[in-house]
């Protein structure tokens, strides 16, 4: 196992926004997690990422507790993640911005130049690495996010809503650049995404959240026909499952 929490709960002044959340992640698999707006996913990654700390609760990485620890001390421990909106430096070119973004917040700088040059290979960048980013579309604004990630040489990779805004040819081709990043880079992939079929599709388990309580988890296929899931997410007999389709 890499990640587990236990117990982990979140309250913002009155609002409860985790409640008691237990998960596990194997080393090696795709996690998804999925809930409706508001059901606690994000605040969920950042307590895990250490932007800041639970209310109550713990979170193994890969054996050692961090739950006390800083953002930047867990990314240096192999715990990457990217953000619900992609942001960059316009003015940089792609290779700054992986730059900065690996050594943002005191992240490692030896051996950076080869770390960078290893993630624009394995995602197939190299073509775009002296533009700048604001001549970028969406799609590969978050591969470069992704990028900057695999610069940091996590062996755990967050990936917070990466489809959203995505064409539907963009979503089935992000797909295959996570899937190449787990099989054959070897990383541990934990996605939260709302496009159930793409997340059901990829994933190895998956978690459910609603106001912030853990109503699902195990395997994704099991989703579709789960009551409590299919109650939050319509509430008449079935889970609907749709693409974008822009
Ligand atoms: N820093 C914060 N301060 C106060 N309340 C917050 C903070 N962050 C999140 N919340 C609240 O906690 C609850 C959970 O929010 P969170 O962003 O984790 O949900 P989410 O499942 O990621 O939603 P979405 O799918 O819309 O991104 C919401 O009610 C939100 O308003």
């Amino acid at each position: 196992m890499i990640l587990k929490t236990e117990g982990i709960s979140k309250v913002f002044g009155k609002l409860q926004a985790l409640l008691d959340v237990d998960l596990e992640v194997e080393q090696g698999e795709i996690f998804g997690i999925a809930g409706p707006n508001g059901a606690g996913k994000s605040t969920l990654f950042n307590v895990m990422a250490g932007t800041f700390p639970p209310t109550a609760g713990s979170i193994i990485f890969d054996g050692r507790d961090i739950t006390a620890l800083k953002s930047h001390q867990i990314c240096r421990l192999g715990l990457a993640r990217t953000f619900q909106v992609p942001q960059t430096f316009p003015s940089l070119t792609v290779y700054d911005n992986i730059r900065v973004g690996v050594t943002f917040g005191g992240g490692r700088k030896r051996g950076i130049r080869d770390r960078i040059a290893r993630a624009l290979d394995f995602l197939d960048l190299n073509s775009v690495r002296d533009l700048e980013a604001s001549n970028l579309d969406l799609y590969t604004t978050k591969l470069v996010m992704m990028a900057a990630c695999l610069a940091t040489e996590c062996r755990l990779l967050m990936l917070d809503e990466p489809l959203a805004g995505l064409s539907v040819t963009e979503i089935s081709d992000f797909l295959r650049v996570v899937r190449h990043v787990n099989r054959d880079g070897g990383t541990t992939v934990l996605m939260i995404e709302h496009i159930l079929d793409s997340l059901i599709d990829i994933s190895n388990r998956i978690l459910i959240l609603d106001n912030g309580e853990v109503i699902y988890n195990g395997d994704p296929e099991g989703i579709r026909t789960d009551p409590r899931v299919i109650d939050v997410y319509l509430g008449d007999g079935q889970v609907v499952l749709e693409e974008d389709d822009q």
